[in-house]
């Protein structure tokens, strides 16, 4: 496995082949023998759908789109093979990258228990800058392998390493928003946890500045307002970040409503009376500090009650579905179907380490399963299919993290975030023949594309992940 770093001197590309996309919740569009024109910038010029896989066709017509100034040898031309395919870039719309040392490691524990035995001491052990480095580089690597191209990351407290996460992204070219941490109540031990409302908001503000340094027209990465949790923000630092929240117009992200003691632990800390909310419910005392807009990226959303799933809707607040850690550390199964039926965006969430997988196609065929779990509960309703779980990991999640605009998808005007999937083609003699020994999905040939991508959901791996591209730049290829 190799990562490539950002190519700062982007060529104008055609991309020629099979292309599959959500068209909507419980469809993909399948463009076969079709092509992508993708400009200098990374964005995409023109799609077209009549060139039957023939790139002097495809050229002839694309090519002008590009403008002034390109000459045909420049432009970089990459066709997928036969059975492969060019698929959107996958979105993690939570992930904490400090915990990624952490995947698998959660024994029998449950939220509150699992924090103190593992989570913090980690997260406080990467204020050591080449512990930081280590680690950051390492999940920005491996996610970009498994088609990751953009992550709404947790750093932690420590504002160094924070900025160090964001330019590790930076530089490895994926797009994300890097978040540092904040959290100054007895929830966290002393040793790990903000001085004081106000220096946690000063030590946000340090790492919003860094960012806002390096990537001054958020192209790639932005800064993210991160209230741990509830329980670990005092009242007067909710106060802060709300306030903060509406001067910046930052995306916020946090957890909400994982586990039933944590949920009793927020009715315990955060009454009526102190808060003001409109009643004593987890999602209301978001709401009480401004905290609860269409810019907020919630995590978990398990036990959430039928008033407090309506308050999220009628905000426009986002749900980060985290099958994995909700399943791993025993906290519930969200009840997707029934969120998306009252209009809650939504999108997938590797949650590592609560996740042990750092895959959004892990996280996908665990929504799936997930959903028949709620389903053999009595919902027969709520099973999620490949299309619809395929549509959280791309589109669903573009909106939960604001980038709906920018990615998501193949139209023309978004940027190119793609990866090409390659699945393993069994030959006459039982072997296969595409380079993919190793690969674990076993195409025959006789599948429909449907069957196909069902198989891949199911089945695939980083081993399908050939390449990856980030507007327009390839940041990983499969060797
Ligand atoms: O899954 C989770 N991971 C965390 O790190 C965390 N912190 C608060 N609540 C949390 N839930």
């Amino acid at each position: 496995m190799a990562t490539t770093t950002a190519q700062n001197n982007l060529k104008n590309q055609l991309f020629v082949g099979s292309f599959i996309h959500s068209k909507k919740l419980n469809q993909l569009e399948y463009l076969h023998g079709a092509s992508v024109c993708v400009d200098k910038n990374g964005k995409i010029v023109a799609v077209d759908t009549q060139c039957a896989g023939d790139v002097k066709k495809a050229a002839a017509t694309l090519y002008p789109t590009l403008g002034e100034g390109w000459s045909e040898g420049e432009v970089v031309v990459q066709v997928a093979k036969e059975g492969q395919f060019f698929f959107p870039g996958f979105i993690d719309t939570h992930i904490h990258a400090s915990q990624y040392p952490n995947v698998g490691i959660f024994g029998s524990s449950t939220l509150l228990d699992w924090l103190n035995t593992y989570t913090f001491p980690l997260e406080a052990s990467l204020a050591e800058p080449a512990k930081a480095r280590k680690v950051y580089t390492r999940v920005v690597r491996k996610t970009l392998s498994h088609g990751t191209t953009c992550a709404a990351y947790y750093a932690t407290k420590d504002v160094a390493s924070t900025n160090l996460l964001a330019d590790l992204c930076l530089a490895a070219g994926q797009r994300a928003l890097v978040g540092r941490v904040c959290m100054d109540t007895p929830l966290s031990p002393e040793y790990y946890r903000d001085e004081s409302p106000a220096q946690s908001i000063a030590a946000t503000r340090a790492s919003i500045a860094h960012i806002a340094r390096i990537d001054p027209a958020m192209a790639l990465v932005r800064p993210v307002i991160t209230p741990r949790f509830a329980p670990s923000c005092s009242i007067p630092l909710m106060q802060a970040l709300g306030a903060l929240a509406a001067e910046t117009d930052l995306p916020i992200q946090t957890h909400i409503s994982e586990n039933k003691n944590e949920i009793a632990l927020v009715r315990e800390l955060f009454p009526v009376a102190a808060t003001g909310a409109a009643d004593d419910s987890y999602t209301a005392v978001y709401d009480a500090f401004g905290l609860l807009s269409s810019r907020t990226i919630l995590a978990h959303a398990v036990h959430l009650s039928e008033a407090e799933a309506d308050l999220i809707a009628l905000r426009g607040a986002k749900v980060s579905h985290c099958p994995c850690s909700n399943s791993a550390i025993t906290s519930g199964a969200a009840r997707v179907r029934w969120l998306l039926d009252k209009g809650v965006c939504c999108g997938l969430g590797t949650d590592v380490s609560g996740g042990y997988s750092p895959s959004v196609l892990e996280a996908a065929r665990l929504a799936a399963l997930v959903s028949r779990h709620v389903a053999m509960g009595g919902d027969e309703a709520a099973k999620l299919t490949v299309e619809e779980v395929l549509f959280l990991a791309t589109r669903g999640g573009a909106e939960v993290v604001g980038l709906e605009d920018k990615v998501g998808g193949f139209e023309v005007g978004k940027e190119w975030d793609a990866q090409l999937i390659g699945l393993g083609s069994v030959g006459e003699d039982g072997a296969v023949e595409d380079g993919d020994e190793d690969g674990n999905v076993d195409v025959f040939g006789w599948e429909s594309w449907e069957e196909r991508v069902a198989k891949w959901v199911y089945n695939g791996d980083d081993r399908n992940t050939r390449k990856v591209w980030v507007r327009g730049r390839l940041v990983h290829e499969r060797k």
